[in-house]
C-alpha cells in the first residue's frame, strides 16, 4: 500500500546564503494493509519530515512514494488533492480549520467533499464525537476556541470519518487523558483490522508497542550515517 524507495531530502536556506542540509538519504520501507509502522529516532533525526513528503508537503529530491500505486514524488497538484481526498489520511498534532464552521461539520468535511449525504455524514460525525467525549453543547460551535485536548480530538474524529486505506498518525495521543487515549487505541486498532496502512509518530511508548507492528528508526537514513 505505502512504498518508499531510494527517497532523499535536502533543504536549501535562502536567507542564510542558500546552505544547503541534506537531511535524509536512501529512505525506505513498505507498509502492507493492515499494518502499522512507527517511526522512531531522536529529535531531529527526519520523522516529520519523512511524514510531510509521504502526505506531498515536502518534496522529495529523488526517490519514489508509493501509495495505492500513485508516486507521491511526481504527482500532479490535482493528483494529490485525490489521493489525501480519497485515499490517504493525515492526523496532525495540530487542528487547523476555517473559522466559524461548527464542529459536527468539521468532523463530516472529508465524508462530504466525497460526496456522502448531509445525514450520513453528520451522523457519522456524531458518533465519532461522543466517542471522543466531545459534549454535545460543543458540537454546533467553532472548535477554534476549544482547549488544546478538545482541539486535538475534534481532529482525530476528522482524521477516522472516511475510512481511508493509508493514514498518517503524528503524535495521535499526546495530551490526551487516559479514557480518550483508549478511544484512539482502538480507533487506530479497528482502522488495521480493516485494512488500512499506517505509519505514525508515537512518543508515547506504551502506545506504540500495543498499536505497530513495526519500527523504523529514521536514523538510519540520516546522510552521515549512511556515508
Ligand atoms: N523546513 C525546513 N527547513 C530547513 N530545515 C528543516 C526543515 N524541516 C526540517 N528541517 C531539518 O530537518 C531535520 C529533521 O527534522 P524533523 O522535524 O523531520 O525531525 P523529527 O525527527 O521529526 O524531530 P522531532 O522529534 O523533534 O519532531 C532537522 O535537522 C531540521 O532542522
Amino acid at each position: 500500500m505505502i512504498l518508499i524507495e531510494n527517497v532523499s531530502k535536502r533543504f536549501t536556506l535562502h536567507n542564510q546564503n542558500a546552505a544547503v542540509i541534506p537531511v535524509m538519504t536512501g529512505a525506505q520501507m513498505r507498509v502492507e494493509p493492515g499494518e502499522c509502522v512507527a517511526l522512531t529516532g531522536q529529535s531531529g533525526a527526519g520523522k516529520s519530515t519523512l511524514m510531510r513528503m509521504i502526505y506531498g508537503n515536502y518534496l522529495a529530491a529523488s526517490g519514489s512514494i508509493l501509495i495505492g500505486g500513485l508516486d507521491v514524488v511526481r504527482a500532479s497538484p490535482r493528483e494529490i488533492i485525490r489521493l489525501r481526498r480519497e485515499t490517504l489520511g493525515y492526523v496532525s498534532q495540530f487542528l487547523r480549520v476555517v473559522p466559524r464552521v461548527p464542529t459536527r461539520t468539521v468532523v463530516a468535511e472529508p465524508l462530504l467533499a466525497l460526496g456522502h449525504g448531509e445525514a450520513e455524514a453528520h451522523a457519522r460525525a456524531e458518533e465519532l464525537l461522543k466517542m471522543l467525549n466531545i459534549p454535545e453543547r460543543l458540537w454546533s460551535l467553532s472548535p477554534t476556541t476549544f482547549s488544546g485536548g478538545e482541539q486535538q480530538r475534534v481532529n482525530i474524529a476528522r482524521g477516522f470519518a472516511h475510512d481511508y486505506p493509508a493514514l498518517l498518525l503524528d503524535e495521535p495521543t499526546a495530551s490526551l487523558d487516559g479514557a480518550n487515549r483508549e478511544v484512539v487505541l482502538q480507533l487506530i486498532e479497528r482502522a488495521k483490522a480493516r485494512g488500512a496502512a499506517i505509519v505514525g509518530i508515537f512518543h508515547d511508548e506504551a502506545a506504540r508497542k500495543r498499536v505497530c507492528d513495526r519500527e523504523i528508526d529514521v536514523t538510519g537514513f540520516t546522510p552521515r550515517k549512511a556515508a
